[in-house]
């Protein structure tokens, strides 16, 4: 495991990987094209284990095309993608998820009735006794869930809960710990974040940290750039299909982030139209930078 260093904004940081070990996915001017669209173009991605590399872009960039592409539910049409260093071309998820690659989708996939250990085993469930008498192991699988969710820093007040009354946070966290579980040595986080307040958020943040602590290789998907500097090691930035910045964390302030996420120019100029609109002075309008800050609210109530 990597040595930790902790910033000045409070996130625990993992050290660059040790020298000589290779990524365990990488894209090489990779790209996609649906027909005649070209939704991505030219892309360079490296993910190490131990390590958070963040993806942001906004809506229509080609993050989830791009993680389409990892979690081979569609194949690359341009460059190359290789895992463990060695070129690979998925034919479905099931093949990336054989070599380690697990998505966590906003949706979650979830059964919101079930309890919260039966979700976590579901479609692998754990088994006891011979065929054909052979049935579910309840007590293996409730005992092995809690545990692996402790191992975490996930603690439940009682995983027989139906795990659609947990918060949005907490289902993630269980879907995080869940994929550790089950092997996932690359995973990827698509927008975590993005329908939860900002407490909840935190925790998710929090996990993910956890995931990387780990061993494991993250892609994390978000809009928010505030939430990848929270745990970011390297930040690639999409824009229109194509990468518009791609840095280590040493190489790229919070600041200038989030003005390549807002596409600084563009804010510039909404700036200007809004203060002709007012009738004021554009220095009376708030910075670009607190334009795009997130707005704190909790959508589900919770705090
Ligand atoms: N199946 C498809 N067929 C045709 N075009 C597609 C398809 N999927 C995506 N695109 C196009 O590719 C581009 C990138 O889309 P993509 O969904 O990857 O972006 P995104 O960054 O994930 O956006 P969002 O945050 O809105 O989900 C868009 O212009 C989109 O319309």
């Amino acid at each position: 495991m990597t040595d930790k260093a902790t910033t000045t904004h409070g996130a625990v940081l993992a050290d660059t990987p040790a020298a000589g070990q290779g990524p365990l996915v990488e894209l090489r001017g990779a790209g996609k094209s649906y027909g005649n669209i070209r939704a991505l173009h030219g892309v360079d991605l490296t993910v190490h284990a131990g390590q958070v590399t963040c993806v942001l872009g906004d809506n229509g960039a080609g993050k989830s095309t791009l993680i389409k592409i990892v979690s081979g539910l569609h194949q690359h049409t341009e460059g190359e993608f290789l895992v463990d260093g060695g070129p690979v071309r998925f034919a479905s998820p099931r093949e990336a998820l054989d070599r380690g690659i697990a998505t966590v989708y906003q949706d979650l996939a979830t059964v919101p009735l079930m309890p919260v250990w039966r979700n976590f085993f579901l479609g692998s469930e754990m088994t006891k006794g011979p065929w054909p008498v052979r049935r579910l192991d309840i007590a293996r699988m409730k005992q092995t869930a809690d545990q692996e969710l402790r191992n975490m820093g996930i603690v439940l007040d009682d995983l027989e809960q139906p795990i659609g009354t947990l918060s949005g946070g907490q289902r993630q966290c269980v879907a995080i710990a869940r994929a550790v579980y089950f092997g996932a040595r690359v995973l990827i986080l698509d927008e975590p974040t993005a329908a939860l307040g900002v407490k909840q958020s935190g925790v998710v943040l929090k996990y993910i940290a956890a995931a990387r602590d780990r061993g494991l290789g993250v892609i994390f998907i978000t809009h928010n750039p505030h939430h990848a500097y929270m745990v970011g090691d390297h930040f690639s930035v999409l824009r229109l299909g194509t990468l518009e910045l791609s840095a280590a964390r040493s190489e790229v302030s919070l600041e200038e982030l989030t003005n390549h996420m807002a596409g600084g120019a563009e804010l510039a100029a909404l700036k200007h139209e809004l203060a002709q609109v007012r009738g004021v002075d554009t220095e009376e309008l708030p910075e670009e930078s607190d334009l795009t800050a997130p707005v704190a609210h909790s959508p589900e109530g919770t705090p």
